[in-house]
């Protein structure tokens, strides 16, 4: 019988290089399923897959356990917040990940969706579908400092960008070495408090930590909040009567905390908070060139795995940092 190899990502086969012929001609089927990992969906599948290329949804103990022949979860894409690493490391399941694969995508939209707030374009395309053609008024950039949490590849890239742009940035990162160099344009702070009295912040750390309280929010002077990282970062009860008392000026993210599914219930969808809060469908590293890298790297790890050799980017529970308080 042929071995299977499992895909729940969004995107997989929708790239420009044909990743799925390439796991074909090694001798592996590709089995796809549904996105959101469900256990019943899933399970019928998990039996026989030695590898599974996984998306955002999370990839439980509860799935691991149904899946004696798994030798591999290849997040297609980098967060791994989504994957329980201890639970595939007791089952000597290797764990692997894309690591820089989508970061100048991602940093493309943290860049659209913070001009989109400082020039209100979606308050303004419904005022316009509502017959409205009155002025709303925005900022320019080049006059702000924009607040970065997370100065690794994709913060760094954005921060770049918004650089270019005349903003000044105020970085934090506590993994950073003590004494690190910035660029010009860059100053690196020691706190996320620090941030909160920014006229932007844009959030790119890791997921499964609480940044954005009720507290940090206490210290926000109008701030243009960006979150193209996980909804959990964001204390979404806290977020949504921070943008009522306007303490936060905007929110614009490309994720809430239970996307895919029970994200609909978010207070942030409110109706009354519609002109200050657009929120994207984690669209980050849905580009045609950040598709094909993490296709390519995503089946590079898997087949090395079952060739037998390291995998390109493994993934360690060591190498999963965090900065504010666990969520899970
Ligand atoms: O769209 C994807 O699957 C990638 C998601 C992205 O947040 C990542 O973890 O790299």
């Amino acid at each position: 019988m042929t071995a299977s190899i499992l895909v729940t990502s969004r995107s997989f086969s929708s790239g420009t290089v044909d990743v799925a012929a390439r796991l074909n001609a090694a001798g592996y089927d590709v089995v796809s399923a549904s996105p959101g990992h469900e256990i019943d969906a899933l399970a019928p599948h998990l039996k026989h897959v030695v590898a599974w290329i996984a998306g955002t949804a999370p990839v439980t103990a509860e799935h691991l356990a149904l899946a004696p022949a798994l030798r591999v979860v290849a997040r297609y894409g980098v967060g791994v917040d989504s994957v329980d690493i201890a639970a595939a490391e007791a089952r000597g399941v290797r764990v692997t990940n894309t690591p820089g694969a989508n970061s100048e995508s991602v940093a493309d939209l943290a860049l659209a969706l913070l001009l989109s707030s400082l020039r209100n374009v979606s308050a303004g395309d419904r005022a316009v579908r509502a017959g409205d053609w009155g002025a709303i008024r925005g900022r320019e950039i080049a006059s702000l400092t924009i607040g970065v949490a997370g100065y690794g590849r994709i913060g760094r890239s954005f921060a770049a960008r918004v650089v270019a742009l005349g903003a000044r940035v105020h970085a934090f990162d506590p993994y950073l070495p003590a004494g690190s160099d910035s660029p010009e344009g860059v100053t690196l702070v020691d706190t996320f408090d620090e941030l909160a009295g920014c006229d932007a912040v844009s959030l790119h750390v890791p997921g499964g930590q609480r940044l954005v309280t009720a507290d940090w929010l206490r210290g926000a002077a109008g701030t243009a909040l960006v979150n193209t990282a996980r909804g959990d970062l964001v204390d979404e009860p806290a977020l949504a009567a921070a943008l009522r008392s306007a303490a936060v000026s905007s929110y614009a993210a490309d994720t809430l905390d239970g996307e895919g599914g029970m994200h609909a219930a978010s207070p942030l969808l409110a109706a009354d908070l519609a002109d200050r809060v657009t929120i994207t469908p984690h669209l980050g590293a849905q580009t045609v060139d950040a598709v094909d890298r993490m296709g390519t790297g995503s089946v590079d790890n898997v087949l090395a795995v079952l060739d037998g050799i390291d995998p390109p980017n493994p993934v360690r529970p060591a190498s999963t940092p965090t900065l504010g308080k666990a969520v899970r």
